[in-house]
């Protein structure tokens, strides 16, 4: 059977041979990818690398790859919310499983390591600020993946938020993987993240419009399922762990927490926290 030709308007690549938004050709990208929200950040993980062979920016996007450990890695940044995931997955799947030359899909695929280097908020008062922790799970507030096809997993918390919440649409709930998870030490936290659509209402943040849900930290907070209890808010990591399943390759959100929402703290030091789950990533995965 012929195979499937991806259309120029579908799969958009530049006249440099580059893909859309990312600006990136296949040979620029290492399989070991670590992503950041915020563009400044790319730089301040590049800084920890033995050798950095390529740097490129577009728009929110950019990227630094070089080695580490003997180890050929890339430090990406997304900006924010899982809209841009859904164009980051996309892109990164596509220059390693699409022949780019003759737009169709490789018959054999490669699967990336993708490790998010990320801020969040607790909503326990056990995870104070300053720590870090490793999504298990996460659970998506946005509607991204009713565009997609179903996920397969069990998505008991999500209904669980569904029915407390009385929200009108179903969250979507995916998890790690279990081959990176494994990777981890005794100063990660594990927990259940819940990916939110916007920082603030959604967040259950009130500045100067009213949230349509009244206490929704201690409702969300107070949910437990099989052991597991929802443990921190940010905005990427239902939508990585979703695509990542779909497309097939092996993700892990990690989470600097700077703000702890019961207690009303932020974090003082946020920018060491950071720095310290930074090396951290680094270190367990290049090691
Ligand atoms: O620090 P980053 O990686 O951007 O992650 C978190 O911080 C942003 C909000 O301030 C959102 O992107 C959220 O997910
Ligand atoms: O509370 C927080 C902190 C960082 N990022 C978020 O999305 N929420």
């Amino acid at each position: 059977m012929e195979k499937r030709r991806i259309p120029e308007s579908e799969l958009i690549i530049n006249g440099d041979g580059s893909i859309y938004h990312l600006h990136l050709k296949p040979e620029h990208l290492a399989s070991t990818v670590f992503t950041v929200g915020d563009p400044d950040r790319v730089a301040l993980v590049s800084q920890y690398f033995d050798q950095i062979d390529f740097k490129i920016q577009k728009r929110e996007f950019i990227t630094h790859t070089g080695w580490k450990n003997g180890k050929r890695i890339t430090v990406l940044s997304t900006g924010m919310g899982t809209d841009n995931i859904e164009i980051l997955m996309t892109e990164l799947d596509a220059l390693v499983n699409v022949d780019l030359e003759t737009r169709q899909i490789k018959s054999s695929k490669t699967s990336l390591d993708i490790i998010r280097i990320g801020t969040s908020g607790s909503m326990q008062t056990d995870i104070p600020v300053g720590s870090l922790l490793a999504s298990e799970l996460g659970i998506g507030m946005d509607t991204l993946m009713a565009y997609y096809p179903e996920l397969s997993g069990d998505q008991g918390l999500a209904l669980a938020i569904q029915k407390e919440l009385g929200l009108s649409f179903l969250p979507y709930q995916a998890s790690a993987s279990s081959q990176l998870l494994a990777k981890l030490d005794q100063e990660i936290l594990t927990g259940v993240t819940l990916t939110c659509p916007g920082f603030y209402a959604p967040q259950g943040r009130e500045v100067r419009l009213k949230p349509k849900f009244d206490n929704m930290i201690e409702r969300l907070s107070s949910i437990q399922i099989g052991g597991k209890r929802v443990t921190n808010f940010e905005m990427e990591t239902a939508g990585y762990y979703a695509l990542g399943e779909l497309l097939g390759h092996r993700m892990l959100s990690l989470n600097a927490i700077v703000a702890n929402r019961p207690l009303k703290k932020f974090d003082t030091e946020a920018e060491k926290t950071v720095d310290k789950l930074i090396r951290k990533a680094l270190d367990l995965f290049t090691a």
